[in-house]
């Protein structure tokens, strides 16, 4: 893929992105395009480098080659925090919620004025996901789905254009899950665009208008999910090698 395959229609590309850890290969050369106003999905077994495609995207890793643009600049090599404030924002695996703050202390550390406004804007948003109540509770009180949730809603306090969601429902409740889904749905109708790692398949086909599917750091398969369901490789990817035939 061409630098020149990356058109104003995309909000993120990554080009040969490689990271490599000791002799550990967890990218190899990635090329991903995200196109703006989608949910696109990144899929792939356990270790084939999704976090790590995260952790340098989003600038908390800074030790990989290739390049990356975000809303058309150059972003590879930059701190997290002016990647975070050109618009790129991101959750965790494990929900990084602060402990000791309240659950409306989490939300408006998180907004760029300690006004009235910011504060309205985090109760309007807790109301969103029913968790207006918990508004005076400590963040290590709640649930460690409601944690998430909040975690989530701490990265809705920026606006931000794209949100890079890492399992975001890994460990969160049926219902609650739910209600995750629902407000990705919601942001994603209101014009942000969403790149999200999930395991859930039943999820990622709802959900996604176009899945990438990584295998020991290189991605293997594009497309929207029914066709990289009965790709190949990825069948062998999930599902190791094809056994040979049974012999009599
Ligand atoms: N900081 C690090 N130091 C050394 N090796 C690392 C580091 N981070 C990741 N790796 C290795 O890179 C590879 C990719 O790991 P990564 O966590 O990105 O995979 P993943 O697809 O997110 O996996 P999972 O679905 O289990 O979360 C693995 O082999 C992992 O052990």
């Amino acid at each position: 893929m061409t630098e020149s395959a990356c058109s104003t229609d995309h909000i993120l590309c990554t080009w040969g992105v490689a990271r490599e850890f000791g002799g550990v290969q967890a990218l190899r050369g990635v090329d991903l395009h995200v196109t703006r106003g989608s949910i696109t999905g990144l899929i792939g077994p356990n270790g084939s480098g999704k976090t790590t495609l995260f952790q340098v995207i989003s600038g908390m890793d800074r030790g990989a080659t290739g390049s990356i643009s975000f809303d058309g600049e150059p972003i590879l090599g930059r701190r997290p925090s002016q990647i975070y404030q050109r618009g790129l924002a991101r959750t965790f695996q494990l929900s990084r919620v602060f402990p000791e703050l309240t659950v409306l202390e989490n939300l408006v550390v998180a907004g760029s004025r300690h006004d009235r406004s910011v504060r309205e804007r985090a109760l309007g948003l807790l109301e969103r996901v029913r968790l207006r109540d918990y508004a005076g509770a400590r963040g290590k009180n709640l649930s460690y789905g409601q944690q998430k949730l909040v975690e989530f809603l701490r990265v809705l306090m920026s606006d931000p254009a794209l949100i890079l969601l890492d399992e975001p429902a890994a460990g969160v409740n049926p219902t609650l899950r739910q209600t995750l889904w629902d407000m990705v749905r919601h942001l994603n109708g209101l014009g942000t665009t969403f790149l999200v790692i999930e395991h859930n398949m039943e999820v990622i086909a709802d959900l996604c208008s176009s899945v990438y599917v990584l295998s020991e750091g290189e991605i293997i398969a594009h497309g929207d999910f029914a066709a990289i369901r009965n790709d190949e490789r990825v069948l062998e990817a999930y599902f190791g090698k094809k056994r040979k035939p049974a012999t009599a």
